[in-house]
């Protein structure tokens, strides 16, 4: 099995883990110098708030009572999860292309390469958004299809 199969599949593997009942997304951080993984992270509800929160979708993303406004997305759980003092340099595998609130963290946290699976809301805006920061900041971004 090839490397970039490898560590998406263990991308795949942390996406079952969350409760989303429409995307599923799941993101691991891996030091290449090594190629050891320092993160891991799916898209679910702040810590010890789980049960407490809606998972209902609706089209209105500032709605009080639809997921939106609380999910805590793949990329920023793999981020605050690392067992390393940083993760400049890192490459992140994500199932789903990272939208423009995770862009910004990818760039302030120093990874420098995306993988991804898919890009289905690609004509969103923040989908554009994202892919407008991250080539400005140079981080490559690559889909594994
Ligand atoms: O960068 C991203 C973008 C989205 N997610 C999560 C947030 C939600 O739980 C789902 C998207 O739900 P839809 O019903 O498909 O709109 O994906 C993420 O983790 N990272
Ligand atoms: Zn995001």
């Amino acid at each position: 099995m090839k490397k970039e199969d490898y560590f998406m599949a263990a991308a795949c593997l942390a996406a079952q883990r969350s409760k989303d009942a429409s995307t599923q997304v799941g993101a691991v951080i891996v030091n290449e110098t090594d190629n050891k993984i320092v993160g891991t992270g799916y898209n679910g509800m702040p810590a010890g708030l789980d049960d407490e929160l809606p998972w209902e979708r609706g089209d209105e993303k500032n709605n009080y009572n639809k997921k939106y406004l609380y999910v805590t997305h793949a990329e920023l759980n793999a981020i605050v999860n690392k067992n390393c003092a940083d993760v400049n340099g890192c490459t992140m595998y994500v199932t789903l292309f990272p939208c423009n609130e995770c862009a910004k963290l990818i760039i302030q946290s120093g990874i420098r390469k995306v993988i991804y699976l898919s890009n289905k809301y690609e004509t969103r805006t923040e989908t554009k958004a994202s892919r407008r920061m991250l080539d400005q900041a140079m981080v490559d971004t690559q889909c594994t299809k």
